[in-house]
């Protein structure tokens, strides 16, 4: 099963070898600004999921937010143990 260390190995890798489709490449290309607004949509759908959706519905959203919060520690150069650190 994927975990955040190896989500977060598989998006250093497609940072680094831009593989066309990439979406992760393009969030990257698109600058913090963008990524902060896809992180904010992200955490309000899974507040929005948590007041009113299935575990299941909650699950995926919370993926997403943990998927963006990665794209933007990737375009800053922050590493996992920089943020380990803080917990
Ligand atoms: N875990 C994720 C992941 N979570 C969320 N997302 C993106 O976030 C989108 C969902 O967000 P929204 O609900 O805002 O949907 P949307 O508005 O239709 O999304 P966009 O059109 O803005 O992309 C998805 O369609 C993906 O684009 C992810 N994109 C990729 N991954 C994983 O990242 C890895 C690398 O992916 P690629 O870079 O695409 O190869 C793979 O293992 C993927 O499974």
């Amino acid at each position: 099963m994927k975990t955040f260390d190896s989500l977060y190995a598989e998006l250093v890798e497609r940072a680094e070898q831009r593989p066309a489709g990439s979406g992760t490449v393009a969030a990257l290309d698109a600058g913090v600004h963008a990524q902060g607004k896809k992180l904010l949509e992200e955490a309000g759908e899974v507040w929005l999921a948590a007041e009113h959706e299935s575990d299941d519905n909650l699950a995926l959203e919370i993926s997403q937010l943990l998927y963006r919060a990665q794209v933007i520690m990737i375009g800053r150069g922050v590493t996992l143990e920089q943020v380990y650190r803080h917990l």
